[in-house]
């Protein structure tokens, strides 16, 4: 798997939201995507998609366009992105993450409904299947969406903010999981602003802010410069000192 974002610009309502980025992620990468709110963090993952027209540059996902890799793709959206009040239950939608592979209109078959039994299995949501999505607790739905973009048994996922609001065994719960899915070879690209988490279990950090500011190992990001630039602040003290950047 290989995710490569060549000088990309994307316009939203007659302005640029993102110009010339560049980004790769490849097998067993888990890559942070830091910035401010407003940054283009959600854009760029609607980006690789496919469901932003591109002003300019390319995205292929192991050489195809993210249109043909959709199927290959889990994406996990922010929570309050889906609706909760559809009287479905937990298993049914985990099982709309597979719409792709099963196609409109047509019935889960044997395969459809394994793929669902695995991913209900490694969220820990396997006790809780009948159960309508709308008496979840945070947590729980957060997991059913993980659950719901495993379903396609993804080579790359895509996570927007998966830690937000949860108590931390659950974060422990999600944290192991992909740690997992990258020693299994999956590809993940994660926005979050809880930053000491990030630099802790991703192995690169993109700092973005409508372009990328800097893209690294932890380590290698110490200088404060290059956050203060990311976060279009001037100086923070709480930012540099909740990453530990010497000053
Ligand atoms: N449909 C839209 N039409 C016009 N502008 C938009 C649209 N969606 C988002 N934007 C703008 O694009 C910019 C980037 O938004 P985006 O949601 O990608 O940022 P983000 O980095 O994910 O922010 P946050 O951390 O707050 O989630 C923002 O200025 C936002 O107002």
């Amino acid at each position: 798997m290989s995710l490569q974002v060549d000088a990309i610009s994307v316009e939203l309502g007659g302005r640029l939201v993102l110009h010339d980025v560049d980004l790769t992620v490849d097998a067993s990468e888990q890559v942070g995507l830091i910035g401010p709110n407003g940054a283009g963090k959600t854009t760029l993952l609607r980006s690789l998609l496919g469901l932003l027209p591109l002003r300019s540059g390319a995205i292929t996902i192991n050489g195809r366009t993210p249109a043909e890799a959709r199927g290959t793709i889990g994406y996990v959206p922010q929570r309050h992105e889906f609706v909760w009040d559809y009287p479905v239950d937990v298993r049914t939608a985990a099982m709309t993450g597979r719409t792709h592979h099963i196609g409109w209109l047509r019935r889960p078959r044997k395969a459809d409904h394994a793929a669902i039994d695995q991913a209900l299995e490694r969220v820990d949501l396997t006790d809780l299947a009948r159960r309508p999505i709308g008496e979840l607790s945070g947590g729980q739905r957060q997991r059913v969406l993980v659950a719901r973009a495993l379903a396609v048994q993804p080579k790359l996922l895509l996570l927007d903010e998966p830690f937000t609001g949860l108590d931390v065994l659950t974060q422990e719960i999600l944290t192991r999981l992909f740690k997992n899915l990258t020693a299994e070879g999956t590809a993940i690209l994660m926005t979050t602003h809880d930053l000491p988490a990030a630099a802790d279990t991703c192995s690169r950090l993109c700092l973005l802010n409508e372009t990328v500011v800097a893209d690294g190992p932890p380590d290698e990001l110490r200088d404060p410069a290059v956050w203060l630039r990311a976060f279009g602040v001037a100086r923070s003290e709480q930012l540099l000192h909740s990453l530990g950047v010497t000053r």
